[in-house]
């Protein structure tokens, strides 16, 4: 019998005793023993926060991914973070790119790199999805050049950090809590991320000297329950239908508040269902393309009275593009030490396709391309953030960042399918 044993785990397990003496006693030594375990409980709690000087410690009461530790800092991490960060062309930028191991990031990284620029990563690696495929396109990247630092855009202390060895021209903020249903299963990772993270991000922004230019990632969801097509930029965004959309919202609304008081440079990218290679299992043709090849029925939403569910899918080259004009027409910052010194640039685009496809055709597509019959099962649209149809209309981004999307779904999801087959016979499972 472990000595563990003897620790009542709650006080009912005591038993009355006959001599009120003796269970004084029994009770005494109990409590003692009970305090002194405790005691060696929160002292190995503390040691798991605190065993490393350069670790992050978060507040317990977020989201369970956040508790964990990143270790960071040291000579050689520093040298890594510099060498990656060295821009390679003349008038290159310097840029870090927040969720560098997600679906964008990676390509936005690798775009960068290969055009010159100073590249360095920050990701948190967290498993809302397969995290092998994270760390595949980590290694993705290292062999681009790009350095990924592991850690939470929370951390401002490691924020910091980063700014103090490299004087960062631009910031991609791209790391985020994604996806429009699982909202629902973990409300406060949205916040964690999406809202707390942001504001984490800005404030370390704001006092760095200089102020980068940010260019971060918000959603074609922001439109919500609006039915006037295609999307407009001034169309209304006050009705989110999802929780994801309500942060991402909010993280627009914080955008122009920092902008306002302190000058950051600041432009939102609402992104249209981004897909393609290296894309993100939780996305609907992703995992419609794992379940026809396993011969597993796939849901196909549908909206009431058979109204048809369509997305302005938008292929992830398109994306990089457009990401790489906001971040060469962004206007610096104007604000230096925390202050503002006059107007800065805000400004929010759409990135999407312009061309909505029915759900059901884009499964027609990929049991074409699959050769493959898909077990279809229609079912109704679930009341839980989805949105009948999203429909981009890009002429403000056509205009100021001469973005102009050349790949249909058809193209594209070729392309996806190829590296798909290609990354899991290598050995690799698609779980899920
Ligand atoms: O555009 C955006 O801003 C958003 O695009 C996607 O969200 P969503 O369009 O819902 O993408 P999927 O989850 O891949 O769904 C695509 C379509 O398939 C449908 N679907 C999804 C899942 C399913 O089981 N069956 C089904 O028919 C959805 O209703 C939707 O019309 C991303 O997941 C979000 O992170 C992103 O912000």
């Amino acid at each position: 019998m472990s000595h563990l044993d003897n620790i009542p785990s709650t006080p009912g397990k005591f038993k009355m005793d006959k001599s009120p003496y003796i269970h004084r006693l029994r009770w005494h030594s109990s409590l003692a023993k009970l305090t002194l375990w405790s005691f060696v409980f929160l002292g190995l709690i503390l040691l798991f926060f605190f065993r490393s000087p350069s670790s992050s410690a978060l507040p317990s009461d977020l989201s369970r991914r956040s508790l964990r530790t990143y270790n960071w800092g040291g000579p050689d991490w520093e040298k890594r973070v510099r060498s990656s960060a060295r821009v390679r062309s003349r008038n290159g930028i310097s840029v870090l790119v927040t969720g560098a191991a997600g679906f964008v990031g990676t390509h936005v990284s690798a775009a960068l790199k290969r055009r010159g620029d100073g590249v360095i990563g920050l990701d948190n690696f967290n498993d809302y999805y397969d995290t092998s495929l994270k760390r595949a396109r980590q290694a993705l990247l290292e062999r681009t050049g790009v350095f990924i630092v592991e850690g939470d855009i929370n951390d401002s202390t490691l924020l910091r950090k980063l700014f103090e060895v490299v004087a960062f021209t631009h910031v991609m903020h791209l790391a985020a809590q994604a996806g429009v249903r699982y909202a629902m299963e973990n409300p406060s990772s949205y916040v964690h991320s999406n809202i707390a993270g942001l504001v984490s991000l800005l404030e370390v922004c704001k006092s760095a000297n200089p102020q980068p230019a940010i260019v971060w990632a918000s959603s074609s969801s922001v439109y919500g329950l609006n039915s006037k097509v295609p999307f407009s930029e001034r169309d209304r965004t006050d009705q989110p239908a999802s929780l994801y959309a309500a942060t991402k919202k909010a993280g627009e609304e914080i955008a122009h508040t920092y902008n306002h008081i302190y000058g950051l440079s600041l432009t939102g990218l609402r992104f249209f269902t981004v897909y393609g290679p290296w894309g993100r299992p939780d996305m609907a043709y992703f995992f419609f393309t794992r379940d026809i090849l396993k011969g597993k029925s796939i849901p196909i939403f549908e909206a009431s009275n058979h109204g048809t569910v369509a997305r302005d899918f938008t292929y992830i080259d398109d994306i990089v593009k457009g990401c790489l004009a906001a971040l060469d027409t962004a206007e610096k910052s104007t604000g230096s030490g925390g202050k503002k010194r006059g107007p800065a640039q805000l400004r929010v685009f759409n990135l999407g396709n312009t061309s909505p496809v029915p759900v059901s055709d884009l499964v027609s597509i990929l049991e074409k391309i699959l050769k493959v019959k898909a077990k279809r099962q229609i079912m109704k649209l679930p009341r839980n953030g989805d949105v009948q149809f999203t429909h981009a209309n890009i002429s403000s981004a056509q205009r100021e960042l001469g973005y102009k999307p050349t790949t249909d779904l058809q193209t594209g999801l070729k392309k996806f399918v190829r590296w798909y087959l290609s990354y899991y016979s290598g050995g690799k499972k698609a779980t899920g």
